[in-house]
């Protein structure tokens, strides 16, 4: 039995890192996937007894015994998928050890955190069952678009599917979502998996990748927002590479050392986010009232900008987007962890073709790589394999 899942990526129009910290956030979910193929043996032939691991992007394969499976994460033989439960650090730690045998290249390292998020997931989901899992992304990994939570969903979701757990149709063509009950699961799970992956995640990127669209996040919680703004946003990849867990732990300590400056940056981050919220909420499509909008979103974009330096997570190649859209009166913004990764640059809906190339012509001159994606899409979807 073959079930495939796929979630999305996003973007965080406004609020990173201070979202960690209590205030509002507002993402959108984009149209890049990351898909996984879940294979549990249908015969005695199949069955060879191991849990096989294929990273696609990173071009690493996994391969555990299942006898060594149970040595390493005991709780699989009495897994419970309903009841989401954190890895513990130290648990963390020793299947970062059993990891060093399979001597991953010091270029992916990061993956390996990758791997621990998989086995707590499988193992809390499915227990010990034989499987062949493969995985695969169209998003850039590293790079602020949300790699990790769409890894941590579509595992949930995959696994969720055959884990008995929750209710699916079997009998439905294409890509379908899942019923409330558990989308509300599947996310809950990949948290845990982001836990493994960002040390304190905030929990808005699983979330957006869960439920799709657009959505305001604060506290754990989750606003739908419904608008009718055609929103248009360049992605640009600087291509500097980051880990967001380092990112995320330097603004805790910066924080440490600064309280109450960091306290009012937080504070005037969660002002921009509901603004921006607000306005994307409540705008028309009358010309005028289009172009107000936009430029009351290009200078929250700028104000959250300067607040992300405050926090010290923007970047030199950040900084030289930033000069480069300016040259053509756009308005861009770091998205996602920063340190390097992806910035957003907002491009207002009368704006030319012309300058569109022009300004992508530049970047990618620069060495950066830029992106068109779909804003809103939908969120965690799974179909099933009936030839398998
Ligand atoms: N397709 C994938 N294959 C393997 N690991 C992945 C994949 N996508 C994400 N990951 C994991 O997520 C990590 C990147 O997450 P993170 O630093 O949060 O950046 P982002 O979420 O912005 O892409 C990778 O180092 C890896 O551990
Ligand atoms: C910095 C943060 O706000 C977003 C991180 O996104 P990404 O992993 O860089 O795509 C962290 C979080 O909210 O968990
Ligand atoms: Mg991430």
């Amino acid at each position: 039995m073959e079930v495939r899942a796929r979630a999305p990526g996003k973007i965080i129009l406004a609020g990173e890192h201070a979202v960690v910290h209590g205030s509002a956030a507002v993402a959108a979910s984009i149209g890049l996937y990351t898909s996984v193929s879940l294979r549990l043996p249908s015969s005695d032939v199949d069955n060879d007894d191991t849990l096989t691991l294929h990273l696609m992007d990173v071009g690493l394969e996994f391969s555990w015994p299942i006898g060594r499976i149970k040595e390493i994460l005991p709780h699989s033989v009495n897994n419970d998928a309903s009841s989401p439960t954190t890895c513990s650090e130290e648990t963390i730690k020793f299947i970062l050890t059993v990891l060093e045998d399979f001597n991953i290249p010091e270029a992916n390292i990061g993956i390996a955190s990758g791997v621990v998020s998989f086995l707590w997931l499988y193992t809390s989901i499915l227990g010990n069952k034989a499987a062949k899992v493969i995985v695969s992304s169209e998003l850039p990994l590293g790079s602020g678009l949300g790699s990790s939570a769409a890894f941590c969903v579509s595992l949930s979701g995959a696994m969720l599917a055959l884990s008995g757990s929750v209710e699916v149709d079997f009998d439905q063509d294409g890509w379908v979502s899942f019923g409330e009950k558990a989308q509300q699961l599947a996310n809950k799970w990949a948290f845990e998996g982001e836990k493994i992956i960002h040390g304190k995640p905030s929990g808005i990127d699983n979330t957006v990748s869960t439920f799709g669209n657009l959505i305001k996040f604060k506290s754990g919680a989750l606003t739908c927002i419904k608008s009718n703004m055609t929103l248009k946003m360049l992605i640009t990849n600087t291509k500097v590479g980051r880990n967001t867990k380092a990112l995320v732990a330097s603004v805790a300590e910066r924080k440490k050392r600064h309280p109450d400056a960091m306290t009012s940056v937080f504070a005037a981050v969660d002002f921009i986010s509901n603004e921006f919220a607000s306005i994307i909420q409540s705008s028309s499509n009358f010309d005028d009232d289009v172009t107000n909008n936009e430029q009351r979103i290009s200078e929250l974009m700028e104000m959250n900008q300067g607040l992300l330096r405050c926090m010290g997570v923007s970047h030199t190649s950040i900084e030289t987007v930033l000069q480069t859209t300016a040259k053509y009166d756009l308005t861009s913004k770091l998205t996602g962890a920063g340190g390097g990764g992806c910035v957003l640059t907002l491009l207002p809906a009368l704006l030319s073709a012309t300058v569109i190339d022009k300004v992508i012509g530049e970047l990618e001159q620069d060495g950066f790589q830029c992106l068109v994606a779909e804003i809103g899409g939908n969120g965690l979807e799974f179909r099933f394999d009936r030839r398998s």
